[in-house]
């Protein structure tokens, strides 16, 4: 089987859980709280700049140049695409933010896949990151009620086509470099794809909790 369908089996469970969150209902209903918005796209501006900077990472260790320029092009439109939606949403500087724990979990968990495993298993730690949220996108677009929701822009990102592009571009760059692992390496990209994905699911819920430091 191919492996991102392969892969996307064993987090089905995880994605039910996620688009059962509050906080994914409250957003496609519009309803949910600023302050608990703004706390995750403050919190999501310092994971796309360290994201950015892991996917730069990956390209410079790839050898195809196609899959090279992809992946410089996949940093760039994190930089640009996502710095756009946060100055909607967020109007002050970043610089004085403080990583949540959920956030540095997450944020260091992609840097040290990077640094310390091989790449197809760095580069199926980021693959959550695009594909769930298109799922996401494209859930929220499909279940929601029309008119006026606030956070429509950050919809719309997410279930557009050119996110699509994108999610179907690294999808297929990490089936072709897995068709070249063995089974075991092909187990720990999977592995490395379900814990990637719990933390997506604890990053939505940490927003909804507003989670702070407990000392
Ligand atoms: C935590 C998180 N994961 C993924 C995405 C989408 N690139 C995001 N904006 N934030």
């Amino acid at each position: 089987m191919i492996w991102s369908k392969e892969t996307w089996q064993q987090i089905e469970p995880v994605y039910q859980e996620i688009i059962a969150l509050p906080f994914i209902h409250e957003l496609k209903e519009g309803i949910l709280p600023k302050e608990k918005f703004l706390f995750y796209i403050q919190q999501d501006a310092l994971y796309l700049a360290e994201f950015g900077k892991v996917l730069s990472g990956i390209a410079g260790k790839l050898s195809s140049f196609e899959h090279i320029q992809a992946f410089l092009g996949f940093s760039k439109d994190t930089i640009i695409v996502e710095k756009a939606l946060h100055e909607t949403f967020l109007n002050e500087s970043t610089l004085e933010l403080k990583p949540s724990p959920t956030c540095l979990l997450y944020t260091n968990f992609m840097h040290a896949q990077l640094a310390t495993q091989a790449l197809p298993v760095a580069m199926a730690s980021v693959l959550p990151c695009f594909w769930i949220y298109k799922e996401v996108g494209d859930y929220i677009t499909e279940h929601q009620i029309p008119g006026d929701n606030p956070y429509q822009d950050w919809i719309d990102t997410y279930s557009g086509e050119e996110f699509a592009e994108a999610v179907k571009k690294a999808i297929a760059i990490c089936d072709e470099i897995a068709e070249t692992c063995t089974e075991t390496q092909r187990a720990t990209m999977t592995e490395a794809f379900v814990m990637a994905s719990r933390m997506e699911w604890m990053f939505w819920d940490s927003a909804y909790r507003q989670e702070k430091w407990p000392v």
